[in-house]
């Protein structure tokens, strides 16, 4: 369990995380989504204990991280790749972090195996690809087989597969009750990872949802009808304050309303529906939604 009271960083003038409290849960893949500088690298720092916050409290199972008497029993963390001594192979590295931490030497056979690089070990970090280092960073955090794990962009520089794998992997670490945080600016990825989203703008908390809850709360996510009787369907659903598009001559978009409405108003008013099915918005759609205002770098899109 990860727990966020407050915590705020400023750098100078610009507030890096504002006021951010929230609490991810075990057993919980947690999509931690926000543009460019919203902070939610300096979120994790903080939470690392990397970086002390200005106001607020970071707590790992009840605990600031620099009182946490084994930190990489109980939180593993992948947050700069490239971040490893370049001359030093993958497999000497984990073998230093397990004899500092008092982690048996085996396990690092183990987490090598886990991530697929028993090949690559021997080679040295330096001439390692994007990917292979993001694979011994993530073998590095399950070192110490941690119940909380937060990983910033894992899939960055891997292939299809690696990014399957990832997924896998997130998704196997929660069920296994871990509590599991992941930053990403892939949505696509996120939507088919995350069971819950945090999203961050300009350092403030915008959204803590389930997943399911934030794309049915997207105004792009809508019904849509099937019927012989679109024209007069149409009517009944407007006077009850349901907006409606005509999509063809039998077919309608509803929105603003869920499904069973929709399927209870046609049916009061007698008509016939040959099909009724949610369209969801994908993550994308909802997050261009919910962070509109909260753009702090690049172009925004037109129009919105
Ligand atoms: N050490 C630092 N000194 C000064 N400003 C900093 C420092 N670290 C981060 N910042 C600023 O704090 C803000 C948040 O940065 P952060 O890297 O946490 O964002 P992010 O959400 O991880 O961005 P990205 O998606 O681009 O990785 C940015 O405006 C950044 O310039």
């Amino acid at each position: 369990m990860i727990s966020l009271k407050g915590l705020t960083k400023r750098y100078g003038e610009r507030m890096a995380v504002d006021d951010l409290s929230l609490e991810l849960r075990p057993g919980t893949v947690t999509g931690f989504l926000g543009p460019n500088g919203a902070g939610k690298s300096t979120t994790m720092r903080l939470v690392l204990g990397l970086d002390r916050p200005t106001a607020g409290t970071a707590l790992i199972g009840g605990v600031p991280y620099q009182r946490i008497r084994n930190p990489l029993r109980t939180v593993g963390a992948l947050l700069d790749a490239r971040a490893l001594h370049p001359g030093r192979s993958g497999h000497a590295h984990l073998t230093a972090l397990a004899r500092a931490n008092g982690i048996a030497r085996r396990r690092v056979e183990e987490v090598l195996e886990t991530v697929g690089m028993v090949g690559a070990a021997r080679k040295r970090a330096g001439t390692l690809s994007l990917g292979m280092s993001q694979r011994l960073g993530i073998a590095a955090a399950l070192l110490g087989d941690p119940e909380v794990l937060m990983f910033d962009e894992p899939v960055n520089g891997l292939d299809p597969d690696g990014v399957r794998w990832v997924r896998g992997l997130m998704r196997s670490l929660a069920e296994e009750g871990r509590t599991v945080f992941v930053s990403s600016h892939l949505m696509s990825e996120t939507q088919l990872t995350a069971d819950h989203l945090v999203v961050i703008g300009k350092g403030r908390l915008i959204m803590d949802a389930p997943l399911a809850e934030v794309i049915a709360g997207s105004s792009l996510t809508a019904v849509l009808v099937r019927t012989p009787h679109a024209g007069d369907l149409a009517v009944r659903l407007r006077a009850a304050g349901v907006a409606v598009d005509r999509l063809g001559e039998n077919e309608l978009v509803a929105t603003g309303a869920p499904i069973e409405r929709v399927g209870d108003l046609a049916h009061e008013a007698g008509i016939r529906l040959h099909g009724l099915r949610t369209r969801e918005a994908s993550l994308e759609q909802a997050y261009q939604e919910l962070t509109a205002d909260s753009v702090e770098y690049g172009s925004r899109k037109a129009g919105v």
